[in-house]
This record gives structure tokens, C-alpha cells and sequence, in this order.
């Protein structure tokens, strides 16, 4: 099975979501290693403020780097980060494709990572779940553009592995809106390749950007927009790719 034709899992559903501040993520992360204080803090990190740069920024420059570091619940990113690296070594991670459905082709000249989606039944999922929640809720605030649910996977790119320039979505299909990248590698060098270089929306092969997928380290733009590419990764690179979405019903990318 395809598990990215066949179970990309559209949120928010409330029912497999558990319960606010319930949870501890040492379930995953192994005891001690965490705190555990997911939920409790999950509000006060999005504030008003912050939702108001990301809006303007999303604005003016149709794409931002962001530190998620410090919006984030405490050891979250380890949390989930650990997560990717079980669901690899489970082989519950499937090769990636470009489209959808019957539309779906892997083609491994373009894209070469692997991916699992996220269906927030785990404390870390649940509690990212709950982050998107409100940055969806946010940015509709401020921007008004409908946005409806999101969808996010895992991606995992071994040494070598890459993903060549694309748009997320097309223009006037009203799916994919805003994508987000969230980053969970530790201790990435220079020297280990894998940025996500930036391409200007006027001037496609104008590079305007290039992003070290560092743990906490984020990037959030407008999927129609921004032309963007995974350059050859020189270890393993784990992120998060989410997209927030207009449609109700699945529509094609
Ligand atoms: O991992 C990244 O930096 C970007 C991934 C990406 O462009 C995608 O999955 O569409
Ligand atoms: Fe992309």
C-alpha cells in the first residue's frame, strides 16, 4: 500500500487527540529525559504578537525562517524526533511521492525521501496537533484565507537523498496554502548539506534563502508562492512537512 495515497490523514479529527496537558512525552523519549509538561504551557507560546510577525512576514516576503525553539512545548522536539527515528527503524515509513491518488508517481529523480504522516495519536503528535491548531487559527485572524485543516508527515532523508525544486501546490486548486517545515536534526553542520534553499516567487531561479534543518528551526510560506528545494543531504535528515489546507473534501495538490 501507499501509505501517502492511501492514509494522508486530514486533521484536525478531535476523537484520537488526548486530552489538554495530559500527556507526558517520556512515553516515547524514555524516562527522565523530559519534564512533561506538554499542554499546560501550549497556549501561552502563540502569542498575539508573534501570530501578527508571521502574518506580516508571510505578507511582504511570502516566506520566513522561524526558531520554533521557544514556541514549542519543552521537549517536543526531541519527543517527536525520536519518534521518526522508531518509526524508521519499524519500517512503518514509506517512499515519497508527488501527487496524489491515482496521481501519485515516485519518481526518484525528484524526490528521494521517505515518509510517514502524522495522525496525532501519540503525546508528541497530539501536542504538535495542538500547536497547528492555533497557528491555523492565528493566521486565519490575520489573513483570511479559509483555512480549513492541515495535513503533516514525516519525512526522513538518508545521505544522498534529495528533493528538487517545486511549489507545494498549484495556484487556484485552493488546497495547499501555507506550508510549514519543522526541523528536528541536532548538531547540523555546514558540512552536512540538506539546506532548504529558498527560491524567489518572481524570479524562479533567484535563490533568496537557504535554511539549516536544525532542530527547532522552522520554515513557513506560502505554498504557491515559493519555489523551494532540498539540496543533497550528507547524513540522515529527519523534519515535519505540514500543509494547511482550504479545501473540506481532499482535493489534488
Ligand atoms: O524538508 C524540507 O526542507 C522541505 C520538504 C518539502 O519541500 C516538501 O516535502 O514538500
Ligand atoms: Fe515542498
Amino acid at each position: 500500500m501507499d501509505s501517502d495515497s492511501q492514509s494522508a490523514v486530514i486533521v484536525p479529527l478531535p476523537e484520537p487527540r488526548l486530552e489538554h496537558g495530559q500527556g507526558h512525552f517520556d512515553q516515547v523519549v524514555g524516562e527522565g529525559s523530559l519534564a512533561g509538561t506538554a499542554g499546560a504551557h501550549d497556549v501561552d507560546r502563540v502569542d498575539a504578537r508573534w501570530l501578527d510577525q508571521l502574518a506580516d512576514g508571510l505578507s511582504e516576503h511570502a516566506w520566513l525562517e522561524l526558531d520554533l525553539a521557544d514556541r514549542l512545548p519543552e521537549g517536543l522536539v526531541p519527543a517527536l524526533l525520536n519518534e521518526v527515528k522508531i518509526l524508521e527503524r519499524t519500517e512503518a515509513m514509506s517512499r515519497a511521492g508527488i501527487g496524489r491518488g491515482a496521481d501519485l508517481v515516485k519518481d526518484r529523480s525528484v524526490r528521494r525521501d521517505s515518509i510517514a504522516w502524522l495522525e496525532g495519536f501519540t503525546e508528541p503528535q497530539a501536542s504538535l496537533f495542538r500547536f497547528l491548531d492555533q497557528l491555523m487559527a492565528g493566521l486565519n485572524q490575520r489573513l483570511f484565507l479559509g483555512l480549513k485543516r492541515y495535513e503533516a508527515h514525516y519525512a526522513t532523508y538518508q545521505a544522498g537523498d534529495f528533493y528538487k525544486c517545486h511549489l507545494d501546490s498549484f495556484r487556484g486548486r485552493a488546497s495547499r496554502m501555507i506550508s510549514l517545515v519543522l526541523y528536528l536534526n541536532d548538531d547540523w553542520g555546514l558540512e552536512d548539506g540538506g539546506e532548504l534553499q529558498v527560491f524567489s516567487p518572481r524570479e524562479e531561479d533567484r535563490a533568496i534563502g537557504l535554511v539549516r534543518p536544525e532542530a527547532g528551526r522552522a520554515v513557513l510560506f506560502l505554498s504557491e508562492e515559493v519555489p523551494h528545494e532540498v539540496l543533497p543531504a550528507r547524513r540522515t535528515r529527519h523534519s515535519i512537512a505540514c500543509w494547511f489546507r482550504q479545501d473540506e473534501v481532499l482535493l489534488p495538490l
